[in-house]
């Protein structure tokens, strides 16, 4: 049964994390999808996850594979015969330096379609598809029919073996309409987010890649930054690895070749607020080289303050203002069916989880599940757990 204002089939142009991770989402509310992607291992994994069904006939770069499996000859599952639906949505989920034109080849290959890409900066592939108006290659009415859009939601990993159809829940997604924009194509775009378990928030791309350059890139960078110091640092040390190196670190694992795109395409953005931090930072390398000079402790102090009123605007799940949720740590050992043991008696015991992590401390064969719950239901799972012979800490 199809979501309510998607029309269908939805075409789904790049099967990598994002793609599949959209494509199972839309499978799983019930919606019709095709995939398609230059590489056909990644299209066929998508498929064979169940994010859909490939698109009949070549729509990618004209390579030998390709035309092989327009042929028939690869794994059978499409053949040049078969005839090419039309989508009722094209999803562009291709890297950001090829988005733009797979957007404007969507835009004139199919007609009725709305066209929508989920790349992480939206300025520059807006103005690829305005100086295709003006070039001549796109009418207003095709570019109309275009809306950009980005889902605040990934992983540190890439293709479609990461996909999570659940991916979107709870996370915002940016849809960024034009004046001239139909009103229809950002209806399509906002309920293919809705149906998918994300928040709409709308803005111009301008504020977008403005915004995203504090709260995407500049993370990216810093993880990248912090981690690359650990290149040489001896073994006995990394071992005594915890929390603050783990969460400021996660994401220092992403493929540097979306990010060498991403940061390209938002340069002017990223620089202004390095500017700002390399200040920050002089400011603490003065301070450090005279530890006990008069005044250092107290700029240590404000810098370490300054960010504790930094983080504590950052909202909370569901983008509701953040809530300091109470976290019960279990103790559980390091084998299958703990997990879930744990969490059948959490919900025999009523409460909701908020959040959930786990943490293995090193070299031990015991992980720790930290639950986050609301501050009132703390001593409840804690009692309700202890009574069930969990260990709490
Ligand atoms: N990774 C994230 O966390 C994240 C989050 C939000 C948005 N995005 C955006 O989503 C898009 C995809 O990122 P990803 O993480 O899924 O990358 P990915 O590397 O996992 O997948 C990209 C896929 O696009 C395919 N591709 C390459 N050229 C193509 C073309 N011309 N036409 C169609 N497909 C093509 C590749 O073969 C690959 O399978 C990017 O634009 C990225 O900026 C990524
Ligand atoms: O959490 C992650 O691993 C992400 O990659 C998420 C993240 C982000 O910065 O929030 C990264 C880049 C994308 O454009 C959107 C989402």
């Amino acid at each position: 049964m199809a979501p309510r204002s998607v029309p269908e089939p939805v075409l789904i142009r790049g099967t990598g994390l994002l793609g599949t991770s959209i494509g199972l989402g839309l499978r799983s509310a019930g919606a019709d999808t095709y995939l398609s992607d230059p590489s056909p291992s990644a299209q066929a994994v998508a498929v064979d996850i169940g994010a859909g069904r490939p698109f009949p006939g070549d729509i990618t770069a004209s390579s030998a594979a390709s035309a092989a499996v327009e042929a028939g000859s690869t794994d059978g599952t499409t053949t040049g015969a078969e005839t090419a639906p039309v989508p009722g949505v094209v999803v562009v989920a291709a890297p950001p330096d090829v988005a733009g034109q797979v957007v404007i080849d969507s835009l004139v290959r199919f007609p009725g379609a709305v066209v929508l890409d989920i790349a992480s900066v939206k300025g520059a592939i807006r103005r690829e598809v305005d100086a295709a108006v003006v070039g001549g290659h796109l009418t207003p009415a095709q570019a109309a029919r275009y809306v950009g859009t980005h889902p605040m939601a990934g992983r540190e990993r890439s293709g479609p073996v990461a996909a999570r159809g659940a991916l979107f829940t709870a996370a915002p997604w940016v849809v960024c309409a034009k004046e001239e924009t139909s009103p229809e194509a950002v209806s399509v775009a906002e309920e293919i987010a809705r149906v998918l378990g994300a928040t709409v928030h709308r803005m111009t791309a301008e504020d977008h890649d403005a915004s995203v350059a504090l709260i995407s890139h500049l993370p990216q960078i810093a993880a990248s930054l912090v981690s690359s110091r650990l290149q040489e640092t001896p073994a006995q040390s990394l071992a005594l690895s915890g929390n603050g190196l783990r969460d400021t670190t996660r994401i220092a694992a992403s493929d540097p070749q979306l990010w060498v795109q991403i940061l390209a395409a938002n340069a002017p953005d990223i620089l202004e607020i390095l500017y700002g931090v390399r200040e920050d930072l002089d400011r603490l390398i003065a301070t450090m080289e005279e530890p006990t000079a008069p005044g250092a402790r107290l700029d240590i102090a404000q810098l370490i303050a300054e960010g504790n009123a930094g983080h504590a605007r950052i909202p909370g799940k569901h983008g509701a203002p953040p809530q300091a949720f109470a976290v019960v740590t279990v103790i559980v050992d390091d084998t299958p069916g703990q997990i879930s043991a744990v969490l059948q008696d959490v919900g025999e015991a009523g409460v909701n989880v908020e959040d959930l992590r786990m943490d293995h401390s090193a070299g031990h064969e015991v992980g720790m599940l930290e639950i986050s719950v609301l501050p009132g239901r703390k001593q409840d799972l804690t009692d309700a757990l202890t009574a069930q012979g969990w260990k709490v800490v």
